[in-house]
């Protein structure tokens, strides 16, 4: 058997970044992670959403000999890598349910060869569990070119791997199975809380003794965190556009947004020139429910000109859904034609479907409509935005009777309907306990989150993540703030300065300003306005919360 391992030819990986990936230099970290995956170390890395995890593993797969194999959660983000490795002429494939059996042969015909072509092969944890994969791996093992396996998200393994894709929890085969030589393994992931981290490791079967640690901060600097108190009912698909005070705040901010940047672009020309020539500003807004991005993608449309605002979620045909994903993560400003007016906005209005590791740079915006359901989900939704390092912006929509129907929909994921869509499946009654546990947990956090008068929300990210705790563990870390402009400018130096540098709205306005903000929804937090409604008295949050982790 051959060690692929030692086999790696002594490269120059700065010329590789430019002539391959068409980057002049690494960012902080980058070349230390793939220092150390190149030395044929197993290797964490939990970095910021667009940090630049994916160039992690796979400039390594170019320059080492053998193949790499991505674990990849979801067929789109798989599309998206692959479309971009082929871009850069690096011979790269994918073997999932879409892909048809004579392609399936061609590529593992190359695998198999001895000497493959491919450097990187994308499948889903599913797809690794597989006998006839298992086999073949274990071919391609013993002829010395499986070179290391990259798990991308690497926080599913410990968030699904317990319940409704137990396929993750079967990853530790690849340290079962190749042990001598042992094939690296690279865990990659910008959401995981301490006890995720130790999960993944765990399951993954990784020495933490020779496991080489890296991280950064998890907030992103040029992200502006805020959250908008609503009063009121919300969602309510019946409703029209001027009497929801959400879509009322939403359009008056993005006119706002829009004057701004007209008079930026171009201060003394009219508005309708500077229409017809500036790109559309890409956003994103998160909703609950299909129903919810269908209506309100057409409220936005039909509201205003300057708006074009798409729905996307898992109920539209793929060939739909594959069509909205590449032209929204298609590079660069969408072309001119003639002088026909670009709308002023570009938006999405989608549900969780849409989200973890797209990467469309030019993402000004992304808005919660509703309290999202996890605090690693707000995370990962919210990096969306200022994917090129400018400044960005997050905005969460809070009222305390969304608060209560997202809690809803979490005892209802648990316990469904007979025929209902069932999203979560646990396994067994302790690891029901586990996965309910961990969602209560994350859900009360993005209700601290919103409902914190007086803290950076920084700051609030940082500690979810446990930042401080892998330094504990030995962790590299690296200050990634180069990577974005950051919205105070150099005059600004004499001021007074914020956790965040005034990043986040409870640093910006302070606190009795924040405070005041929310009074507004306080005052309606006795369930006054549902009952005036005819509504149910909904149950008080945490009692819901409690209940639910009583049985
Ligand atoms: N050294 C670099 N110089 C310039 N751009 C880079 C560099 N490294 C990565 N990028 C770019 O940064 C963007 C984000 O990279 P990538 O998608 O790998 O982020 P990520 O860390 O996986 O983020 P997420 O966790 O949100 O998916 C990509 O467009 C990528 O091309």
């Amino acid at each position: 058997m051959v060690d692929c391992q030692n086999r790696h030819p002594r490269v120059d990986i700065d010329f590789t970044l430019r002539r391959v990936f068409g980057k002049s230099s690494f960012r902080p970290l980058q070349r230390e992670v793939i220092a150390a995956a190149i030395d044929g170390q197993d290797v964490f890395l939990q970095a910021a959403t667009s940090f630049g995890k994916s160039l992690c593993f796979q400039l390594p797969a170019v320059v080492s000999h053998g193949v790499t194999l991505v674990v990849s959660p979801l067929l789109s983000l798989m599309i998206d890598q692959v479309a971009a490795l082929e871009a850069n002429g690096v011979p790269v494939a994918t073997i999932n349910g879409n892909t048809p059996y004579a392609e399936r042969r061609t590529i593992m015909d190359d695998l198999l060869s001895g000497h493959p072509k491919i450097r990187l092969l994308y499948v889903t944890p599913e797809f690794c569990s597989t006998e006839t994969f298992r086999r073949n791996l274990i071919r391609i093992y013993a002829q010395g070119e499986l070179n290391r396996v990259a798990i991308d998200e690497a926080h599913c393994i410990s968030e699904w791997g317990h319940d409704f894709r137990p396929a993750y929890k079967e990853l530790s085969w690849f340290k079962n199975n190749f042990k001598h030589p042992p094939v690296p393994i690279t865990a990659l992931t910008a959401t995981a809380t301490p006890p995720v981290r130790m999960d993944i490791i765990n399951l993954l079967g990784l020495d933490v003794r020779t496991l080489k640690m890296f991280n950064t901060s998890s907030a992103r600097p040029n992200i502006h965190y805020e959250v908008r108190y609503v009063e009121g009912e919300s969602n309510d698909c019946t409703m029209g556009e001027s009497e929801d005070p959400k879509i009322q705040h939403l359009l008056s901010w993005l006119k706002l947004v829009r004057g701004r940047r007209d008079s930026r672009l171009n201060p003394s020309a009219q508005r309708e020139l500077t229409r017809t020539k500036a790109p559309s500003m890409s956003g994103i807004i998160y909703v609950p429910l299909r129903s919810v991005a269908d209506w309100l993608a057409r409220m936005l449309s039909g509201s205003d000109n300057d708006i074009r605002a798409v729905a996307y979620h898992a109920g539209l045909p793929n060939s739909e859904r594959n069509r909205i994903q590449t032209m929204w993560t298609s590079k660069g400003p969408a072309p001119v034609q003639d002088n026909e007016p670009v709308p002023a906005f570009s938006i999405i209005v989608a549900t969780a479907a849409f989200g973890m590791g797209i990467d469309n740079p030019h993402v000004r915006f992304v808005v919660h409509w509703t309290p999202p359901r996890s605090f690693e989900g707000f995370v990962q939704e919210s990096g969306r935005a200022g994917r090129d390092g400018r400044a960005a912006m997050s905005i969460v929509y809070y009222s305390y009777e969304e608060r209560e129907r997202v809690s809803e929909r979490i005892k209802m994921d648990e316990n469904p309907k007979a025929g209902s869509r069932r999203r979560y499946m646990p396994q067994t009654a302790a690891s029901k306990e586990h996965s309910l546990k961990a969602r209560v947990e994350s859900f009360q956090k993005v209700v601290q989150y919103c409902e914190s008068t007086w803290r950076c929300r920084h700051e609030i990210i940082k500690d979810f993540f446990g930042d401080f705790e892998l330094e504990m563990m030995g962790s590299t870390q690296a200050d990634i703030s180069s990577q974005f402009v950051l919205s105070s400018s150099p005059l600004d130096e004499e001021l007074p300065t914020s956790p965040c540098d005034f990043a986040c709205d409870v640093c910006k306005y302070g606190a009795e300003e924040i405070k005041k903000r929310k009074e507004k929804i306080d005052a309606n937090d006795d369930n006054s306005t549902a009952c005036q409604r005819g509504i149910a008295r909904v149950q008080p949050f945490h009692a819901v919360l409690s209940l639910r982790l009583d049985h």
